[in-house]
């Protein structure tokens, strides 16, 4: 074991560049988006998708708005082969839209590629045969000279069999694998030597694919290689400028996105990341940074929940719950002072207001998702949150001093339970510990009249725990009449702190909920009612208080006790 084992690794070198502008850049515009999905996507499978599966995918990806999909490496297996003649045949291809395919620069892995696509209307024939150091040495065991052979040798022979074949319109790609691995100049001079063959034009231009094959760099580095790249190729106003990250070092979207800063034309990567080993690059991730800066990314992901069930279902893959833009749990907010924010700024926004919702990058429904998942509650959470479901979901919109209140009622569940609770779960607590159409707490036949200067006599029958009896008082409106009565049947002053009331409903199912803080001694207690008539519901909201303060009516002789 060596002593120091890190050291076997090499730190990647710094390009220089000292005149680099990426980092000024600001991105105004899509890029012209390729899937690869169905290519490297579908070659980093345990199970390589079908060709059912392929064409759920193909067709989710048209949906989507891709105008080149790159649909398989054809000289590969027969599947592959199969599947691009049943996009062909099967007139599943729109007019608009190009398929790409994949080769190896060898002839008859290039010969049955052709013969794969005979009859296809837009084809982009993409080329590939590795340039980096190693692979030179390991696996193609030539020297520069010969790498370059290689490639305009089989850059050559592409073209030959696209001219003898005019009913297409062939486009041509080329990357020099491992571009990411290989020195620039030499990048460079391969590249070069391909665009000489194929004579691109600024109406016919090429494309010319610089993979990050495996992410070795930080992305400025990436960045730097791509801009200089961009300087130094020859043909560069004939060229359309790609790249294809992957993302070992889980740098992939910021790779992408400097390279697009950095004079990219185009990306090249996979639905939610999707690919060899860490994945390509994640188009969705790009494409939505980008709409949440005001730019139309030209992908429609407004149903994305739809997008992952068929990319779930296709490559057999889960997405990650906390998976950008798409995980179940990214709108999700369980700590107390996030609910709070996100609950004021809902309340606070207007019809036409920017989108400045704090915890919240994106809103939810652009992407075909509800606010429900917004706010969940757990230990982690504090009264903004339970008060946010029970107003989404109930409408009941508590006062303040009830939310901290009823939160420390739920706090105590919660320590029990040591689990999620759902709105429904909450505002069974709230209906339990309110007494919310409990009969033990409740007023029965109120009667009023009207009396001198305007003030009310009221008699009742009330049921207070387990007191049953009248109460008679006189006030200067109901509710005063019935605290007047209450206090005293109780011997002790009951005194209104706070009211608060509103209407849950509407129509004749409407009904109004009363909230009132009332004192009873040194005693503060909340207590809610709801009824049809906000009399009714404001008295149901005294013996809810007087209930939860946990008051023992004195006895007289001719009350009965339950
Ligand atoms: C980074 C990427 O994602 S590149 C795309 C990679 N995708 C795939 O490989 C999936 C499809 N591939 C396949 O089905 C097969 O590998 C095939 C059909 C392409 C080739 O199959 P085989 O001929 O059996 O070769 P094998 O799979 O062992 O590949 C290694 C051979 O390819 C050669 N090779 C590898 N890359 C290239 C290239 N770009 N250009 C030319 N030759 C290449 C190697 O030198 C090696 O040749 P050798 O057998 O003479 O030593
Ligand atoms: C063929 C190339 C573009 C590739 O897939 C890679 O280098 O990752």
């Amino acid at each position: 074991m060596l002593k120091q084992p890190q050291l076997k690794y090499r730190p990647f070198a710094p390009i220089a560049l000292p005149d680099r502008t990426w980092p000024d850049a600001v991105l105004t515009r899509a890029p012209i988006w390729l899937s690869t999905d169905l290519r490297d996507g579908n070659q980093a499978l345990i199970e390589p998708m079908d060709i059912a599966r392929k064409l759920r995918m193909f067709q989710q990806l048209v949906k989507i708005g891709f105008k080149e999909i790159e649909v398989g490496f054809p000289s590969a297996s027969q599947t592959e082969f199969d599947f691009i003649r049943l996009l062909i045949d099967g007139g599943h291809i729109p007019d608009d839209v190009s398929i790409q395919v994949l080769t190896q620069a060898r002839s008859h892995l290039i010969e049955r590629t052709f013969e794969a696509l005979d009859g296809a209307k837009r084809v982009i024939v993409h080329v590939y045969n590795a340039v980096a150091p190693v692979m030179r040495r390991v696996v193609l065991a030539q020297d520069e000279d010969g790498i370059v052979e290689l490639a305009s040798s089989h850059a050559r022979q592409i073209k030959d069999l696209a001219a003898a074949r005019p009913g297409t319109d062939w486009r041509f790609e080329y990357s020099p694998e491992m571009f990411s691995g290989t020195e620039l100049a030499f990048s460079k001079r391969v590249v070069d030597a391909v665009t000489a063959v194929w004579e691109p034009t600024r109406e016919r231009k090429c494309i010319i694919n610089l993979p990050a094959t495996v992410e070795h760099s930080t992305p400025n580095i990436f960045a730097d290689m791509v801009e200089w790249m961009h300087r130094h190729l020859e043909r560069r106003d004939s060229i359309v400028l790609s790249v294809h990250p992957h993302n070992d070092r889980g740098t992939g979207t910021a790779a992408g996105e400097l390279a697009l800063m950095a004079g990219a034309d185009r990306v090249e990567g996979c639905l939610f990341g999707n690919g060899e080993r860490t994945g390509n690059v994640d188009l969705v991730n790009i494409a939505l940074n980008l709409y949440t800066q005001g730019i139309d990314p030209q992908l429609d992901f407004s149903d994305i929940d739809e997008v992952r069930r068929c990319v779930e279902h296709c490559t057999q893959i889960p997405v990650h719950p906390r998976h950008p833009y798409v995980g179940d749990l990214v709108y999700t907010s369980f700590s107390g002072s996030h609910q709070d924010a996100i609950k004021k700024a809902f309340s606070a926004r207007k019809a036409g207001d920017l989108w400045d919702m704090p915890y919240l990058p994106i809103d939810p429904k652009d992407l075909g998702r509800s606010y429900d998942a917004v706010i969940r509650v757990n230990s982690q959470s504090g009264k903004g949150g339970i008060a946010y479901l029970l107003e989404t979901e109930y409408g009941l919109e508590l006062p303040r001093r009830l939310q901290i209140e009823f939160s420390q009622v739920v706090q105590r569940v919660m320590d029990d339970a040591g689990k999620e609770l759902t709105a429904a779960d909450l505002h069974a607590i709230f209906e339990r510990e309110y007494g919310i159409g409990n009969a033990s707490a409740s007023v029965v036949q109120p009667q009023m009249t009207e009396i001198a200067g305007g003030a009310v006599r009221l008699s009742a029958e009330v049921v207070l725990g387990g007191w049953v009896g009248h109460v008679q008082g006189e006030g200067n409106g109901p509710i005063d009449a019935f605290v007047h009565a209450l206090s005293t049947r109780l011997g002790q002053e009951v005194r209104v702190l706070d009211y608060h009331e509103h209407s849950i409903g509407s129509g004749a199912d409407a009904r109004a909920v009363a909230y009132l803080e009332l004192r009873v001694g040194d005693v503060t207690r909340h207590g809610v009612g709801i009824d049809g008539s906000i009399v009714r519901a404001s008295m149901q909201a005294i013996l809810s208080g007087l209930s939860r303060a946990q008051l023992t009516v004195p006895q007289s002789q001719e009350e009965n006790v339950r």
